[in-house]
């Protein structure tokens, strides 16, 4: 059962999931990222990309409060961070997560730990939890492997049972850290399929990619990563204009060291409030 809804402070930001004011991120001294202004709205499926080591995975952390904030504000669904609970309403699915070996337990049980998450893990599964977690597990394609062994899946499957048992928490937003990577291209594009039915379903969810790939025609938005800041916000129309000039410009670097530079990039809106960047 949902807990009791929390009263949002701020009225204007009823459907905003994840607000992020002036945030800075880093480890120990080290700053990552700094000034960032982000505001992710329900309904939208955005796409964090950047290269590698630029701080995706830092700013999804920092999000949900697993790294340090080192300035700005962070709130979760109008409520600021320090004092959500909820955490049932955010799935998060890590980077490079697969299932160890050594677990002994089947596809169900392991999405079924998904539901107690939502339930309370003392709570019992009542036939109405059962239907959630098959469902969860019938929108990733692996209905059919409910009580197979996670340990004789192939990785492609595996990372698809943590997202069925981060929806079986039935989360308002879905965060997810490079759910094609690792995985052999068939799997990438039956993984792009699952999106596909979440987006049908209309979850949120902000997905940290290193290549769009077949997760492009799915985007509301795009944001890019480089350099310790956000460095384009908007539109998959607006990126792959920008995109196209820079490479036309400039035909011999790598893109997104061009968007640095770009000036009408590198001032681009960092906050979605036009309308390319919403979903109809
Ligand atoms: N736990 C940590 N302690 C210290 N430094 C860290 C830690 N995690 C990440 N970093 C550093 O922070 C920077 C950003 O890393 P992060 O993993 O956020 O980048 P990323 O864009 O997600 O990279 P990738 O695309 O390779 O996954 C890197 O320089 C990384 O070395």
């Amino acid at each position: 059962m949902r807990s009791a809804p929390l009263v949002p402070r701020h009225p204007e930001a009823l459907d905003a999931v994840v607000t992020l004011r002036g945030a800075a991120f880093g480890y120990g001294d080290r700053p990552v990222l700094t000034d960032v202004d982000l505001t992710i709205h329900s309904g939208e499926i955005v796409a964090i990309v950047g290269p590698n080591g630029s701080g995706k995975s830092t700013l999804m952390k920092g999000v949900l409060g697993l790294n340090e904030r080192t300035a700005g504000s962070v709130s979760l669904f109008g409520v600021d961070s320090g004092d959500f609970h909820d955490r049932a309403r955010i799935g998060y699915v890590p980077q490079r997560h697969t299932l160890s070996a050594s677990v002994r337990a089947t596809a169900e049980e392991i999405v079924s730990t998904g539901r107690l998450a939502r339930i309370g893990w003392l709570g019992r599964l009542r036939a109405a939890d059962r239907q959630v977690v098959a469902r969860a597990l019938e929108v990733v394609g692996l209905a059919d492997r409910a009580s197979a062994e996670v340990s004789t899946l192939s990785g492609g499957q595996q990372r698809r049972v943590l997202i069925a048992r981060a929806l079986a928490a039935e989360p308002d937003v879905l965060i997810m850290d490079e759910p094609t990577a690792g995985v052999d291209a068939a799997s990438q594009h039956v993984l792009a399929d699952v999106l596909g039915r979440l987006v049908e379903r209309d979850v949120t969810m902000v997905i940290v990619t290193h290549e769009l790939g077949a997760l492009e025609r799915l985007l509301t938005r795009i944001v890019v990563v480089d350099g310790g800041r956000l460095r384009f916000d908007g539109s998959p129309q607006e990126y792959a204009h920008a995109r196209d000039r820079v490479h036309h410009d400039h035909d011999s670097h790598h893109h997104d060291h061009e968007l640095d530079g770009h000036p009408s990039l590198a001032h681009g809106p960092l906050d979605s409030t036009h309308p390319e960047g919403r979903r109809p």
